[in-house]
């Protein structure tokens, strides 16, 4: 009888002990997958790709030389970002700090109703020259998907086309990328990219675009401006847009056809540059250079950590200058009123 006892005190404290570590297990279980459920990453809470230089042990490489080695141009701003100009990086040193990493670079581009011709010989000097060796993942934004040309793309590189209306004003198309970029930032980049780029459609890579290009916020040194005072620099001048920018203002004047960056940081700046536009829609002015203007109000505020030579934004019309030793990207020749939908 007694022993009968015992057997049922032993069964009740097992069943006990069984039913709290079930639960404690059950309770970790369902934490665990509500945490999962809850995580949706977003701008704010997106784990940032990792920015320390790393450089691996044992590799070879030239000493770095302690004088300027481009005396012709300047290659620092004058808040020290670097002014990247061929002869002032290592691509070997570059390459071995960044390809470990592993990072996937966005790439969007707009093709809207007859730009779509550009895409084929853009994204074929991309493959040739445009962060070879890295993941880049192409966002083609248009409103002809079936005219998007077949372009075999290198291992590890995919393009994704992203239905986008069409308009028949070309200023509401360039206006609109920013707005259209900080949505694809929110919605997708935030888990499928480090770094993006945004580049201009009617453009073609003449030579290698790598990964001296990557930075915090990238700006790129519009051709046609390089030299120019600041006061003849095309800013929006009237002060009734908030692109405004007075004449004793202004470092560079960049160009709208390249931004790049962290995927945080080039939020950021759409972001911004989309509230100043939508300020200047409802006051019913258009800045000049349309979101060119707003960008380079932005970026004389918000400086950028990087800026791109004119070598990574020249002009095919434009004859080269001795202080360029090369061209990497250009805009093509384009007859601006028969590409255009409106004048
Ligand atoms: C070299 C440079 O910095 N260029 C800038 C300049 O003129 P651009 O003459 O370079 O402007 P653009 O006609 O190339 O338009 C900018 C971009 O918008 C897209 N697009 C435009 C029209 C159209 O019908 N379909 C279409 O898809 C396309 O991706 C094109 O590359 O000023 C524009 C703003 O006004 C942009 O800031 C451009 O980046
Ligand atoms: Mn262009």
């Amino acid at each position: 009888m007694r022993q009968n006892l015992y057997l049922l005190f032993a069964i009740l404290a097992i069943a006990l002990l069984g039913f709290v570590y079930f639960n404690y297990t059950f309770s970790w279980l369902s934490k665990g997958l509500h945490d999962m459920l809850e995580f949706t990453p977003s701008v704010e809470n997106k784990p940032e790709v990792n920015t320390d230089l790393r450089f691996p042990e044992g590799i070879k490489y030239n000493q770095p030389d302690v004088s300027n080695s481009r005396s012709d141009v300047t290659t620092l701003t004058p808040w020290l970002a670097p002014i990247v100009w061929e002869g002032t990086f290592d691509l070997s040193v570059i390459d071995s700090i960044y390809l470990q990493k592993n990072i996937t670079v966005a790439t969007t581009v707009f093709a809207l109703g007859k730009y779509v011709r550009f895409l084929k010989e853009f994204l074929e000097s991309a493959e040739q020259h445009f962060m070879v060796g890295y993941r880049v993942h192409y966002y083609l934004f248009t409103d002809r998907p079936d005219e998007v040309p077949m372009v075999t793309l290198r291992p590890g590189r995919q393009l994704t086309k992203i239905k986008t209306p069409s308009s028949s004003r070309w200023q509401e198309i360039t206006l609109r990328r920013m707005e259209m970029i900080e949505k694809l930032i929110e919605e997708r980049l935030v888990i499928e990219a480090d770094y993006i780029f945004s580049l201009d459609v009617d453009t073609k890579f003449y030579c290698h675009w790598g990964a001296e290009t990557l930075s915090d916020i990238v700006a790129v040194l519009h051709p046609g401006y390089f030299g120019t005072p600041r006061t003849a620099f095309p800013y929006e001048r009237r002060p009734k847009s908030v692109a405004f920018i007075p004449p004793e203002e202004g470092d560079y004047y960049y160009g709208g056809a390249v931004i790049g960056g962290r995927i945080g940081n080039v939020h950021k700046l759409t972001k911004a540059c989309r509230v100043q536009l939508d300020v200047d829609r409802a006051n019913k002015i258009e800045a000049v250079w349309q979101e060119e203007s707003h960008l380079n109000k932005y970026f004389l505020y918000n400086k950028p950590s990087k800026v791109l030579s004119p070598e990574y934004l020249w002009q095919d019309f434009k004859q080269k200058t001795s202080n360029m030793k090369v061209i990497r990207f250009s805009q093509v020749i384009k007859n601006y009123a028969e590409v255009r939908p409106n004048p």
